[in-house]
């Protein structure tokens, strides 16, 4: 009530406010404006924009002024840095608030999991909502640390950090009306529930949405967004480290539809985060595509805010929290202060604030695997003729090709003189001993081995190589420093990059974590002769995804997702 009348007192003038932002070129969100003047801000709130005189003043010298960014859907885990160490690298980018979903450690601790987002990232200047994880494992294809049922997920739901159900990736099994949707749907009533259901379109469009499914952020074309914008659904448009579709989706952004896009990064690596950006970088990117600098930042904001009905964000105007970023100009975007809750804590693309690592001991210890012999990797194959997945350059999309392999004793048989090399996915979380053998083509490895327990979305131990020896011996690296990447070549590590934190999360500063990719990125390129059209640790980390075209491989074996069914790697043995 106090607080309430002191705010009535600041904002009419009568009190003077403890801080005013002077002489600022602001942008207004809601009437398309740019209009300047003083932003009188009273604790944690924006009480008024006119003409004000306060006891701390800052002189913003003409400055533009933007409310705090949104992403609308991210996994904090993609960028292997913990919520506090995320937070320092994208906090000097202008983002004040993040939509995140961690369904990546639900699949590797289940509950523990979801937990340890809510509880790290608690005390620290950026805003994390959770979105709950509405498929655990993503398909019945794999086998994950976790399943993750309505009653399990029921004790967060009314969490106010909790905004409702995060990516419903299971589509056909929303089409279908399966029960167990249909219960964290019903539990998720009244909340947001987000999509991924990039393939559908018609009457099965209609049922996805009818099920409550508002947003969708896998769109890699025009005609998909622009059908679900049609039917209600908040389009996120995405550039992240993995997918790029920014470029491809802002051509169907217009002045019509544009108050129901928002932006997302999905997955950001932290050398894109620190290099490029975040959210200033798809703004930027937007601009440059020929977005109107205003639109650009309403879809960073605003727009976010009212898809995910946070009432108190996403606006310069009294009654909202005080998160603030000013920009040196609406071209380049260049971001000069970040104010949250109404505190200075970024400045010239530095954090202005210290973090302390939170409690992960409940997340450790996450790789528990049957010890692998060469036996276990050994091909069979009866023809010559086998199933093999083709890498498309900067994609997550696999090709399936049928292609004659080399073969001894109706065994595959390395060639060095191919470009085919073995997939393996080991489950890693109950030691069941499941593996999941492929061949891939087009990531050009030579004399060695690539292992992570990164693995979209049940994270099992996956490798790559061109010799068994090799892939054992990074098999017996990853697994005994609990979690991580590594590459192996002639007998000996070469690199490893230790996550302890879920097999997914470094415990490191995220700009240690950059540099230590960077490393590793040199030697698969310079000492492995690594396609250079293919970022081998994202690539690697998307082949066991069961939900994204042509074949994937998980731990029960070869998929073919486009006709959702496992299949041989022996092609004559398997009718397409
Ligand atoms: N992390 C992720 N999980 C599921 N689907 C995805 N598509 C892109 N990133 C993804
Ligand atoms: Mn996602």
């Amino acid at each position: 009530m106090y607080e309430l009348k002191r705010r009535i007192d600041i904002a009419a003038g009568r009190l003077r406010p403890s801080l005013v932002l002077k002489n600022g070129k602001i942008v207004n969100v809601f009437s398309g404006e740019i209009i300047e003047g003083d932003i009188a801000i009273e604790g944690e709130k924006i009480v008024g924009i006119g003409n004000y005189e306060g006891v701390e003043e800052i002189d913003l010298g003409g400055k533009y002024v933007s409310p705090g960014f949104i992403d609308g859907h991210v996994h904090i885990e993609s960028s292997m840095a913990t919520p506090e160490q995320f937070a320092r690298a994208i906090i000097p980018r202008g983002t004040t608030t993040i939509v995140a979903d961690p369904h990546e450690i639900a699949n590797v601790c289940g509950m523990e999991g979801i937990d340890y987002i809510l509880e790290s990232s608690k005390n620290i200047p950026l805003s994390v909502y959770v979105m709950l994880p509405s498929c655990v494992p993503a398909t019945p294809f794999e086998n994950a640390g976790a399943i993750l049922k309505a009653e399990d997920l029921r004790r967060l739901i009314n969490d106010e950090r909790v905004l409702g159900l995060g990516e419903l990736m299971d589509y056909p099994g929303v089409i279908k009306g399966e029960e167990d949707i249909i219960d964290k749907l019903i539990m998720a009533e009244g909340k947001t529930v987000d999509g991924h259901g990039p393939v559908i379109e018609g009457k099965d469009l209609n049922a996805y949405v009818v099920a409550g499914i508002k947003t969708e952020h896998e769109c890699s074309t025009p005609e998909e967004m622009i059908d679900r914008l049609r039917l209600g659904m908040y389009i996120l448009i995405r550039e992240g480290s993995a997918a790029r579709n920014l470029k491809t989706l802002i051509k169907a952004v217009n002045k019509e539809n544009m108050r129901r896009c928002l932006f997302c990064a999905d997955d950001k690596h932290p050398e894109d985060l620190l290099l490029k950006g975040h959210l200033d970088y798809n703004i930027r990117l937007a601009v440059e595509e020929g977005i109107n600098p205003i639109s650009a930042i309403q879809m960073a904001t605003i727009n976010a805010a009212e898809c995910y009905g946070l009432k108190h964000l996403g606006a310069i105007a009294p009654g909202y929290d005080a998160d603030i970023v000013i920009l040196d100009d609406l071209k380049n975007f260049k971001v000069a202060k970040v104010f949250k809750r109404g505190k200075l804590v970024a400045q010239d693309n530095k954090a202005l604030f210290s973090v302390t690592m939170g409690d992960y001991s409940k997340v450790t210890d996450t790789v528990n695997i049957k010890p692998v012999t060469e036996e276990d990797l050994r091909i069979k194959l009866e023809s010559d003729t086998a199933n093999v997945m083709r890498l498309l350059p900067h994609s997550l999309v696999t090709k399936r090709i049928i292609e004659k392999v080399s073969t001894e004793e109706g065994f595959f048989k390395y060639n060095k003189d191919r470009d085919i090399l073995k997939l393996v996915v080991v489950e890693r979380h109950k030691a069941t001993g499941n593996i999941g053998l492929g061949l891939v083509e087009n990531f050009h490895l030579k004399k060695g081995a690539i292992a992570s327990t990164i693995a979209h979305d049940s994270h099992n131990l996956i490798v790559i190589g061109d010799n068994d020896q090799d892939i054992l011996l990074a098999i017996e690296e990853v697994s005994k420093v609990g979690g991580g990447i590594t590459i192996a070549s002639n007998g000996k590590i070469l690199k490893t990059l230790k996550l302890p934190i879920a097999g997914l999360m470094s415990t490191e500063p995220v700009e240690n974590i950059k540099a230590d990719l960077e490393e590793m990125l040199n030697i698969a390129y310079e000492n492995l002769g690594v396609n250079r059209e293919i970022e081998p640790f994202m690539t690697l980390a998307f082949l066991a995804l069961p939900v994204i075209p042509d074949l994937k491989l998980t731990d029960m074996g070869l998929f073919d997702v486009k006709n959702f069914k496992f299949i041989e790697l022996d092609a004559t043995k398997d009718s397409i």
